[in-house]
């Protein structure tokens, strides 16, 4: 049986959401309130997760946002949020620690490989995201912890993220140039499921450890292929 913990900030949108997915997925899916800028929450959560299914198999280290009005917010949401996630769900997961392995997957973005002047600091904890993945899924160490990263770089999606974006009209400055970004997010958009097709893709082939995966509208998912040095 497949048991979920939604953990997120929005205590309202995640209660909302696991009662949508509990008409279908009864007690299985459980909502946590989390902060992943806040150790301690981090923390809080993931034992609770670990205390009440007994174990940690698969992480969505998904939680993001673009706020070019707070450029050092945004690498600690974006970037230290993911490592900060990452460094305790492997407490529980190694299996040379007493688990039993398994996959994080990061939510990183084409952003991460392709510039974008509108967003500079966005595209900055993107491609940390990156090289964190690519860095941490080439360490020898795998044999003992079992454990494999991979991230996920979509073009522009269709969610609240975009939307939030647009729905502020410019105000809050959460892009540089507002009506750039406007002309941009009319552009064909991905949807969801393209995302989650490659996420379970990710889970059930091990053999794409530290892949890094391209999602546009243009064409079929891709591993990027990186320079050799
Ligand atoms: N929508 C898009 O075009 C793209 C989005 N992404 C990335 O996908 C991820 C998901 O974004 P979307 O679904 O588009 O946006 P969204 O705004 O719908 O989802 C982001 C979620 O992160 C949560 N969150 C924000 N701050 C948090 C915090 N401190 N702790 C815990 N949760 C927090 C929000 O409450 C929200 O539920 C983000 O990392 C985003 O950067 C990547 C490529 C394209
Ligand atoms: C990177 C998302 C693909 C959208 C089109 C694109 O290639 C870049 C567009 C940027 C344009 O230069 C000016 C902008 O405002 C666009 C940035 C859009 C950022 C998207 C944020 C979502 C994400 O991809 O993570």
């Amino acid at each position: 049986m497949q048991l979920v913990i939604i953990a997120d900030i929005d205590a309202a949108k995640g209660t909302s959401t696991t009662s949508e997915l509990a008409t279908e997925y009864a007690d299985n899916v459980t909502f946590i309130e989390c902060d992943v800028t806040n150790q301690e929450s981090v923390e809080d959560t993931l034992g609770k997760a670990k205390d009440t299914y007994g174990r940690l198999d698969i992480i969505s280290n998904n939680a993001g946002a673009m706020m070019e009005n707070d450029p050092i917010g945004t690498i600690n949401l974006n970037l230290c949020g993911v490592i900060r996630v990452a460094a305790v769900a492997m407490s529980y997961m190694r299996a040379d620690k007493g688990g039993s392995g398994g996959i994080i997957i990061n939510t990183a973005s084409l952003t991460g490989v392709k510039p974008s002047y509108n967003c500079p600091a966005y595209c900055a904890s993107k491609s940390g995201v990156i090289g964190f993945t690519r860095s941490f899924a080439m360490n020898p160490d795998f044999d003992l912890h079992k454990v494999r990263m991979n991230c996920l770089c979509p073009g522009m999606v269709d969610t609240p993220m975009i939307q939030g974006v647009l729905d502020e009209d410019g105000k809050e400055g959460r892009v540089l140039n507002f009506d750039r970004f406007r002309y941009a997010a009319n552009l064909p958009q991905l949807k969801p499921s393209a995302v989650a097709d490659v996420f379970i893709d990710l889970v059930e082939n091990e053999s794409k450890n530290g892949a890094a995966m391209l999602i546009t509208v243009e064409g079929p998912p891709r591993d990027i292929e990186f320079p050799i040095y």
